[in-house]
């Protein structure tokens, strides 16, 4: 098992330092290495994918990413900005489908944004698409132009996906929803944008390989809304690269908070990034405060997807659940009657616990 390990920046190298520890106690023959991408990269190579980081990347079976991004970096051209290096290893190692599945552990259900009775026994799976969308589409930039009579600056993106992207990203979506509650809900907003009314004509076409998947439209906003009022009608939900950023953040304060929820973004032969789902964390960033386990347990996503290691990965999640009902939480899943915990603390629990 080669592992390419990316702490990245802010709380990166902090939740990184859990879930190698992880690994590590679950004596696997993992051989892994370290690299640097996002800010940090800029700061020692000028670039956020360095040459060294792609290599490595390229050459192992699964990379682990902490996290990229923070202020200090900000002002940067944006061909130089962290979030780009984020974004080209996503792209080189065509990491189309990411999974970001939001389940609700019983012992968090009063840290969840919603009433215990409406989340209880939530366990949905976003497929969000990841190399493509208004995030990869041409043209782009902002230049200053004559806008009716007068120079001003003007800044434009270009949604746009191909047939064979829609479709190999449903078929994803439906395959997962095979082995789960075979339900999918797509969504888009096609009442307004072609290039969505494309997805969802692709996603009645594509439903036709799957006839024992229930399979629903729902637009953007609406599902924005369902989620906060209802979110146990999803089961699997997929979309686009835009739409599932937004949604699986909205998803993860239905679990707690977005320290608990993992990510893997795969390519077509298994071949996976595994990444929490939240960012860099500035404002808690080198304090020890940061939760780890929405890293910890893309670790066990690693081991399910990347390494079929069914049972590692249950021993991580198990250990997970464990900690959680000893009563132990970090900040941001933190209540009364509970005992607070930095993010070594928490990821000491999860070792002893396995
Ligand atoms: N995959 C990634 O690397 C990734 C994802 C999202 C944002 N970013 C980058 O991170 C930087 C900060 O972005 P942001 O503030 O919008 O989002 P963020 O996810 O970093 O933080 C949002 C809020 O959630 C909290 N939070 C996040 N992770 C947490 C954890 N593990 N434990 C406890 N609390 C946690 C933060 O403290 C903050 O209050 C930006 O530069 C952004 O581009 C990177
Ligand atoms: C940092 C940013 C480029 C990234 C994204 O938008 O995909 C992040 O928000 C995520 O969800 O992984
Ligand atoms: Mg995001």
């Amino acid at each position: 098992m080669k592992i390419c390990v990316l702490p990245g920046d802010g709380i990166g190298p902090e939740i990184m330092a859990e879930a190698v520890r992880v690994l590590r106690a679950l004596d696997l023959k993992a051989e892994m290495e370290e690299g640097l991408l996002g800010g940090c990269a800029v700061d020692a190579t000028g670039t956020p994918y360095p040459e060294a980081t792609q290599k490595l990347a390229r050459e192992a079976d699964a990379v682990l990413l902490g996290a990229v991004g923070g202020p200090k970096w900000d002002g940067l051209p944006r061909e130089q900005r962290p979030e780009r290096g984020l974004l080209g290893i996503r792209k080189d190692l065509n990491l189309f489908a990411n999974l970001r599945p939001a389940i609700l552990y019983p012992e968090l259900a009063n840290a969840s944004s919603l009433k215990p009775e409406v989340v209880a026994g939530l366990d949905i799976l976003i497929v969000r698409e990841l190399t493509g969308d208004i995030y990869f589409g041409q043209p782009r930039g902002i230049e200053t132009r004559e806008v009716d009579g007068t120079q001003q600056r003007v800044g434009w993106n270009t949604m746009i996906y191909a047939e064979y992207e829609i479709r190999r990203i449903l078929k994803v979506a439906f395959e997962a929803a095979q082995k789960r509650g075979k339900k999918l809900c797509s969504v888009d907003k096609m009442n307004v944008l072609e290039c969505t009314q494309l997805w969802r004509d692709i996603a009645e076409e594509v439903a036709k390989d799957y006839p024992d998947v229930e399979l629903s439209h729902m637009l953007v906003d609406n599902a924005a809304m369902q989620l906060v009022r209802a979110p146990k009608q999803f089961d699997v939900m997929v979309t686009g690269n835009m739409f599932g950023d937004i949604l699986s953040d909205e998803a993860s304060m239905l679990t707690g908070s977005i320290g608990m929820l993992p990510s893997a973004s795969l390519d077509a032969n298994n071949k996976g990034l595994y990444e929490p789902s939240h960012g860099s964390a500035p404002d808690i960033a080198g304090k020890g405060v940061a939760n780890p386990l929405a890293t910890i347990l893309s670790a066990a996503m690693m081991l399910r997807y990347t390494f079929n290691q069914e049972e590692a990965a249950l021993r991580i999640e198990n250990a997970v659940k464990k900690v959680l009902a000893q009563g132990l939480r970090t900040g941001d899943i933190h209540e009364p009657g509970t005992k607070k915990v930095g993010t070594r603390e928490m990821g000491d629990a999860v070792i002893a616990a396995l």
